[in-house]
């Protein structure tokens, strides 16, 4: 194995300055100029940077998503390559993260980094963020741990990490199990294993798959919009344990009777669903007429291992028991 890690820029806050025009951070750093703030990282890595653009998180699409998973899997199977950093804007940096880990069965490490505040800002965390994501490369212990996300430190993994608060710096938090382990200095120190690591081998993505969430007196509008507008999935955000009023309870089942997946998460941030209520609309209900259950993702990660699927299978019941392996077991 070589020594070297390759550094992919995305884009993000890690990228941006503030434009005096604009009063406003917008990109504007070089993958050169923010390396060349990483000072000493040549004492533990060669570093080769690659830019794949600077876009700010909300930019990203499902089909850049792919477009980067083909780009780290090239770029991690190479022998003089140690492991492989991302940097993205934290915005998507979850979802981008997430669908790596799905699509690469990486043994290397492939690491995704940010920063919460550009480089015009007191306190820029993008160097002190990307040493300590290039250590994490670096790391023998990093080794067969999938996608990892590395911020203020702390080490996540991708299927479980989320973007907590809109500016702190340890916004990435492991709301479920709490982080995997530290950086501390240049060692990284795991305290725990992965959890599960699930993997879709495809190189596409259906990208149409909307996510709605529940809120009380909702009806079907939205839901029969997705089914006229040609939607092939749908991720619903449902109440609490996994339940949603009896009038979306309606479109779901339209939904699912027109072969149009449907995805049960929570709103809840934390805690699995379960087909608990037998009332109507709850979780028995939905889970008698077919609709998927997603165990504790959050929305937007429930969309993106959905929208992989359906870029290889297009009956529910092969999705379904795909998608809950390993979780559901009734
Ligand atoms: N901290 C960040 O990176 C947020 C920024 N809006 C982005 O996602 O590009």
């Amino acid at each position: 194995m070589g020594n070297k890690v390759a550094v992919i820029f995305t884009g993000g806050t890690i990228s941006m300055k503030v434009d005096p025009r604009l009063n406003a951070a917008i990109p504007g750093l070089t993958s050169e100029e923010i390396m060349g703030m990483v000072t000493n990282i040549e004492k533990f890595t060669e570093i080769e940077r690659i830019n794949f653009g600077e876009y700010p998180g909300p930019h990203i699409d499902p089909e850049m998503m792919m477009e980067l998973s083909k780009l780290v899997k090239n770029t991690i199977s190479r022998d003089d390559i140690t492991g492989v950093v991302v940097t993205h804007g934290t915005d998507t940096l979850e979802e981008t993260a997430y669908l790596l880990d799905l699509t690469i069965k990486p043994k290397k490490p492939i690491v995704i980094v940010g920063a919460m505040r550009n480089s015009s800002e007191l306190g820029y965390d993008g160097p002190s963020n990307l040493s300590a994501a290039i250590c994490t490369a670096i790391s023998k212990e990093a080794v067969n741990k999938g996608v990892l996300v590395v911020m203020n430190n702390e080490v996540n993994a991708a299927s479980e990490v989320t973007k907590t608060n809109t500016l702190s710096l340890d916004t990435f938090k492991s709301p479920e199990f709490g982080p995997l382990g530290i950086v501390d200095n240049d060692e990284v120190i795991f305290y725990r294993d992965i959890i599960n690591h699930d993997h879709i081998e495809t190189e596409n993505i259906e990208s149409k798959v909307a996510l709605l969430k529940s809120v009380a007196g909702m009806d079907s509008d939205l839901i029969d919009y997705c089914i006229g507008a040609g939607y092939k999935g749908i991720v619903v955000e449902a109440m609490g344990r996994g339940n949603v009023p009896i009038e979306m309870y309606k479109g779901i089942k339209r939904s699912i009777e027109k072969n149009i997946p449907v995805v049960i998460v929570s709103r809840c941030p934390t805690g699995r669903v379960l087909d608990t209520y037998g009332y109507p609309g709850g979780g028995k209900n939905l889970r008698n007429i077919g609709a998927i259950f997603g165990n504790n993702l959050p929305g937007q990660k429930a969309r993106i291992k959905l929208m992989l699927l359906l870029s290889i299978y297009n009956d529910i019941q092969t999705i379904k028991d795909i998608f809950e392996k390993d979780i559901y077991t009734k």
